[in-house]
């Protein structure tokens, strides 16, 4: 099931509408070396079918990586670069050494960088200096952490260091022989504000273990303790399920989802979200129809009003009859008017008014 703040969602949702998302995606926009597309990138056995889908299109040669380039969400914190669980390993393994992405244009943040902070200030520097992210596909962790924002993280939060909550090194545990001193404790991880930066987010959750937390993302409020409900505020994002990962929504929220995609499919929408480039070359167009003083559009929406007369404050001497004349100079009907208002009546006080009142 997908999961969509944009109005688009879809039914059937055949495997490959996540797997064929980010070739869609990557295709449609064309990059070239001078306008890359430029994908944040996800670790965790979610995107691993992602990965080894972009692998195979490559290999067939239905899509190149040469003018893409890449920033991962986070890594470990003094884990070395080549320990088969950092996060540098996972993406080698699973997608970089299979394509053709150019080394240069792949971007990991660097655990084990001298000056940690200083690595994360220049993470977010050479975002913003590429253009900032197309389409940055993500998971969550179970206490609904999007990359390593923990619960509690700021909503605004920038690629910085984080301590790691009880619940994720329990959870990455399995990664390191179900040993807990094993995990790193903390990590390097894009912001949410990083995150919602992205001109279009596409995030995966499976399994009933994420079940509490896509309900809290999805039907509770925008929450700093859990962080991907910040997606709410996103124009472009879109969460796609399985069925496991439902167990702890309303019925009707589930009947809901299913039935937009089911009016979008019966629609002809598509089976396919409009890419964010989509949408801002729709927009540039509308704007420029808009401005165009040639366009039928630029026409006002309501017609010019009239000229205002010009209001009549003098009566016109020509067109009033006489007798009009004489009551404008004289008017009777004012003149016994005058006389009753000069007429001075006695002013009792109150007291006196209200004693004559009494007495009768
Ligand atoms: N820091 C990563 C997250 O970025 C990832 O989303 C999560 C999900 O992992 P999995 O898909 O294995 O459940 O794992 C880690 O915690």
């Amino acid at each position: 099931m997908i999961l969509t703040t944009s109005p688009y969602a879809f039914l059937p949702h055949p495997p490959s509408l996540l797997t064929d998302n980010p070739q869609n995606r990557i295709n449609a926009f064309g990059p070239t070396p001078s306008k890359p597309f430029v994908l944040g990138l996800p670790t965790g056995s979610s995107p691993e079918g992602i990965y080894a889908h972009l692998v195979t299109a490559y290999k067939t040669h239905a899509i190149t990586f040469r003018n893409v380039v890449t920033f991962n969400m986070d890594e470990y914190v003094h884990l070395p670069r080549d320990h088969p669980e950092s996060y540098h390993s996972f993406m080698y393994t699973h997608f970089f050494q299979h394509v053709d992405v150019d080394p240069a244009h792949i971007h990991i943040l660097d655990g084990n960088a001298e000056d940690l902070e200083a690595e994360c200030l220049a993470y977010e520097e050479k975002i913003r200096r590429v253009g900032g992210i197309e389409l940055f596909l993500g998971g969550i962790g179970p206490d609904g952490h999007v990359a390593f924002n923990e619960p509690g993280s700021s909503l605004a939060s920038r690629t910085r260091v984080k301590t790691l909550a009880y619940e994720t090194i329990l959870a990455n545990s399995r990664f390191f022989g179900n040993d807990l001193t094993k995990v790193p404790k903390m990590a390097l991880t894009v912001g949410v504000g990083t995150v919602l930066d992205a001109r279009e987010v596409v995030v995966i959750i499976t399994g009933a273990h994420k079940a509490l937390a896509l309900q809290k993302c999805i039907e509770g409020g925008v929450n700093h303790m859990w962080t991907l409900s910040s997606l709410q505020m996103h124009p472009h994002a879109m969460i796609v399920v399985d069925e496991d990962a439902t167990l702890e929504l309303q019925v009707k929220t589930v009947k809901y989802f299913k039935s937009i995609e089911q009016v979008a499919a019966s629609e002809g929408l598509g089976q396919a979200l409009p890419s964010a480039e989509h949408v801002l070359q729709k927009r540039d167009s509308v704007l420029g129809k808009l401005d165009s003083p040639k366009s039928p559009t630029a026409k006002p929406f309501l017609a010019p009003l009239p000229p205002k007369p010009e209001l009549m404050r003098q009566v016109t001497p020509d067109l009033v009859p006489d007798s009009m004349h004489t009551r404008v100079e004289e008017p009777p009907a004012s003149r016994e008017l005058e006389g009753l208002e000069t007429k001075e009546l006695p002013l009792s006080s109150m007291h006196e008014r209200v004693d004559s009142a009494q007495a009768t």
